[in-house]
């Protein structure tokens, strides 16, 4: 792509209006209408290089003109003398609008985007020459999915994928070429919970999944899910065991969790293992997901072969019957707020509470009396 039209380089500034407010404090006390196009002219590198157009006379609006004196520029009929000042305005009409983030890098503004793939690819790079000037870092580009015929061209110049969401791809390009590339990586782990729910006849609530492999046919085993996005990990649970099973549930602990890697799509995987409280018995599956569910005898779901002979199922039943027993202790989460990123989170932790009153620990609560 060498040069873009004259009309579509008036749909680009069409669509930076913001831009304007900053554009009107070189020229304080002149007005400058958002509605204008251009022409090439003499000095103005990032337009001359790139933009065919024929007219000899460029304005902004209707004001921005070369006087018959060379040396001076008239807008709204004021006289303008600094020709760098209004050259490097009319570069700065064919820059992306980005703002900087904290670590000297930039992120372009992905509701400002040109409309036109002609007038994204000029307007990239001449950005991209701007900000390797300005000695900027990373460089976050978000495409929404009615853009993606922008993608490609941003590929082209050198950008890869960071990530993709259903309404999105990001796109990421490293401008320092003698240091490495800083930028976090796509996020690396999916999180999933499972629901230990023991009623009071010590009885596990238990499900057969409709789609498994043919070593997990027939297994009764935990409900189990993964999380949404926001959810947290106690009320996640909760959700999945009523999901898949009908029954209402009240967290207790984490009980423990595990840590894999390589599980789907090269993600590692945290599975939280989760001991919840029956606050209903009546089992109504989910027969999109489920096959079928029950509450079985917990010495009858620990003698089943698969989870007999697997460590890792085993083992949560026994750190299940020790938590019972009062011979070990899971997590309970509790509310907070860190001034370190002013956002409310869950801490899970197992030590008393504030009072350090050793009765408040929730080691000591005895969940089925
Ligand atoms: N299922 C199990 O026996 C065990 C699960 N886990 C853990 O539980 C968590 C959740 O895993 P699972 O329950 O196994 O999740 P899963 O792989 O069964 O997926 C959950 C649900 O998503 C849907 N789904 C997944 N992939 C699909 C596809 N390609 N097409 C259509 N629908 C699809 C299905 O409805 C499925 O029931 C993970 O953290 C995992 O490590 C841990 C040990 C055993």
């Amino acid at each position: 792509m060498d040069s873009i039209s004259l009309s579509e380089v008036t749909v680009v500034r069409g669509t930076h209006l913001g831009f304007m407010h900053s554009f009107r404090q070189p020229f304080s006390g002149v007005t400058i209408s958002p509605k204008f196009c251009f022409s090439k002219v003499e000095g103005a590198r990032a337009i001359s290089s790139s933009v065919s157009n024929t007219k000899s006379q460029y304005v902004y609006g209707e004001s921005l003109a070369p006087t018959s004196d060379s040396g001076y520029y008239k807008m709204n009929g004021v006289n303008l003398k600094n020709r760098t000042l209004i050259s490097s305005v009319k570069e700065r009409l064919l820059l992306l609008d980005a703002y900087d983030d904290e670590y000297g890098g930039v992120v372009v503004d992905h509701g400002k985007l040109p409309s036109t793939p002609n007038a994204f690819a000029l307007m990239l790079r001449n950005s991209l020459s701007d900000w390797k000037r300005k000695d900027k870092k990373g460089v976050w580009l978000k495409l929404p999915v009615e853009q993606s015929e922008l993608v490609p061209i941003a590929i082209k110049e050198g950008f890869e994928y960071h990530h993709a969401e259903k309404r999105y791809v990001m796109l990421t390009y490293w401008i320092p070429e003698k240091e490495p590339c800083m930028l976090p990586a796509n996020a690396s782990h999916q999180v999933g919970v499972g629901g230990f729910v023991l009623n009071q006849h010590k009885e596990v609530l238990v499900v057969q999944e409709k789609y498994c492999t043919s070593t997990n046919t027939g297994l009764w085993k935990l409900p189990t899910g993964f999380i949404n996005e926001s959810e947290e990990i106690f009320s996640g649970a909760v959700r999945e065991v009523k999901e898949e099973t009908g029954v209402d549930t009240e967290f207790l602990e984490v009980i423990a969790f595990r840590h894999a890697h390589n599980v789907a799509f090269e993600k590692s995987d945290l599975f939280f293992i989760c001991m919840l409280k029956p606050l209903s018995d009546k089992i109504i599956i989910d027969d999109l997901e489920i096959k079928a569910a029950k509450w079985m005898p917990l010495e009858e779901y620990v003698e089943q072969p698969m989870i007999r002979g697997d460590k890792m199922f085993k083992r949560v039943i026994e750190i299940c019957e020790a938590r019972l027993r009062h011979r070990y202790c899971g997590l309970s989460p509790h509310r907070l707020i860190s001034s370190f990123d002013g956002r409310p989170s869950s801490l899970y932790y197992n030590v008393v509470d504030d009072d350090h009153d050793p009765s408040h620990s929730n080691c000591s609560t005895d969940f089925y009396e």
